[in-house]
């Protein structure tokens, strides 16, 4: 029996408690929950066949009720002895996707960034959308390319016109991109005409995790009008693999920017679901940006209401990401294409100059949040390398 030790600034301490799919050399991937720098292997000490599984989809469908009854249970199993055989440190196990990913929604929640894309995107229009302040704008995503951190990243072909072209040409992407954002699973689905109230996120979300949304700008910024991303960034998202229930989050629960003009009512809730959470951007092992999820327009509980008010169901395994998220300063910006806008103003990494992304680089996305009595929680990191492109013809 082994009685775990959790380090006393540990981003994965008892108010933390995520969940994520692991496997061993000689196991399959099965659930588990971090703890200080240990996996403990839900599966051996539970004994509920959704842990046997190797998505969380089935535990997710059990509810609310059913997640605060096994947080409480890791609570006292961790404090106690484990056996041996359960444990296993984070360096010695394999990290899965952590869900099966059903429909996958990405938003524009990010004021800031809306502002700079408009003005990078339209430059001749306003910069922001007259619809942006009365519903939160997204476009559906590819639920089966969202791939987990620490897999590579082809750099995509496709079509490319520089304003300077007449015409498009096709090749790899010259302006592959980054987009840091918090994304959100639900856990218990809707039928087909049920909506979820902003009050009643918490009945339906599972946690949280955190996403890279690439995207091939080139290819992006002649696809895009008038019906939005399509190829640009359906090649690849990325989505770190610890997945922090909302019941961690309970000290992160902030108000939103004021929003003006007040959203129509359904988009009204009493529940504040604003989240301090800080993201930190490493390209090549350097932090270049530093964006405050706590700046976001509009929440995630505003996101799930708006997906849902057509009747339009909700299904365990939906992945709906905030969009990037841009703070006011330079160095808070959640994309490359703002940070050096437009390629324009290269940033320093490192040694090197850069604009877009060059085969080879590596970037991470980090997060952190407040938990309860001071404490911090983490949700960990995802990471991915850019590997070549497969075709140019
Ligand atoms: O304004 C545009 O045309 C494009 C915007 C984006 O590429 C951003 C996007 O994918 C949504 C987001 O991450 O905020
Ligand atoms: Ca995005
Ligand atoms: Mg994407």
């Amino acid at each position: 029996m082994t009685a775990l030790e959790i380090p006393a600034d540990s981003l994965f301490g008892l108010e933390n408690l995520p969940y994520g799919v692991f496997s061993t050399a000689d196991s399959a991937p099965r659930v588990g929950v971090r703890v200080g720098d240990s996996v403990v292997d839900l599966a051996a000490t539970l004994g509920d066949d959704v842990f046997a599984q190797p998505t969380l989809n089935a535990f997710m469908a059990q509810g609310p009720d059913r997640w605060s009854e096994v947080r409480r249970q890791i609570t006292e199993l961790v404090q106690g002895d484990v056996a041996d055989t359960a444990v296993f440190a984070v360096e010695d196990v394999t990290m899965h996707l952590p869900v099966a990913v059903a429909d996958y929604v990405d938003f524009y929640a990010s004021e800031n960034h809306a502002t700079n894309l408009g003005r990078l995107f339209r430059p001749d229009s306003e910069p922001l959308t007259p619809n942006w302040k009365h519903l939160p704008v997204g476009y559906h995503g590819r639920s089966s390319t969202v791939i987990v951190s620490g897999v590579d990243v082809v750099r995509p072909c496709g079509q490319r016109k520089a304003p300077n072209q007449d015409a498009p040409d096709f090749g790899p992407s010259r302006r592959l991109d980054i987009e840091a954002e918090m994304g959100f699973l639900v856990g218990v689905p809707t039928k087909l005409g049920e909506t979820i109230t902003p009050d009643r996120f918490a009945d339906y979300v599972f946690g949280a995790v955190v996403v890279n949304d690439w995207s091939a700008r080139d290819i992006q910024a002649w696809e895009y009008v008038p019906l939005g991303p399509f190829l640009g960034k359906s090649f690849a998202t990325s989505i770190s693999p610890w997945v922090v229930p909302l019941a961690a989050l309970e000290a992160a629960r902030i108000d939103t920017p004021i929003q003006d003009p007040q959203p129509l009512p359904y988009l009204r809730g009493e529940e504040k679901w604003g989240l301090d959470i800080d993201l930190a951007v490493e390209w090549n092992g350097h932090v270049v940006s530093r964006p405050p999820y706590a700046q976001m327009y509009w929440s995630p509980a505003q996101m799930l209401a708006h997906t849902t008010v057509n009747g339009a169901t909700a299904s365990t395994g939906d992945l709906f990401a905030s969009g990037t998220i841009s703070g006011p300063e330079k160095d808070q910006r959640g994309a490359f294409i703002e940070l050096t806008w437009g390629g324009q103003e290269p940033v320093v990494v490192g040694d090197e100059k850069r604009t877009f992304l060059e085969d080879g680089d590596e970037i991470a996305i980090s997060a952190t949040a407040p938990g309860p009595n001071g404490t911090r929680i983490g949700f960990g990191e995802v990471r991915a390398r850019i590997a070549p492109p497969v075709s140019t013809s």
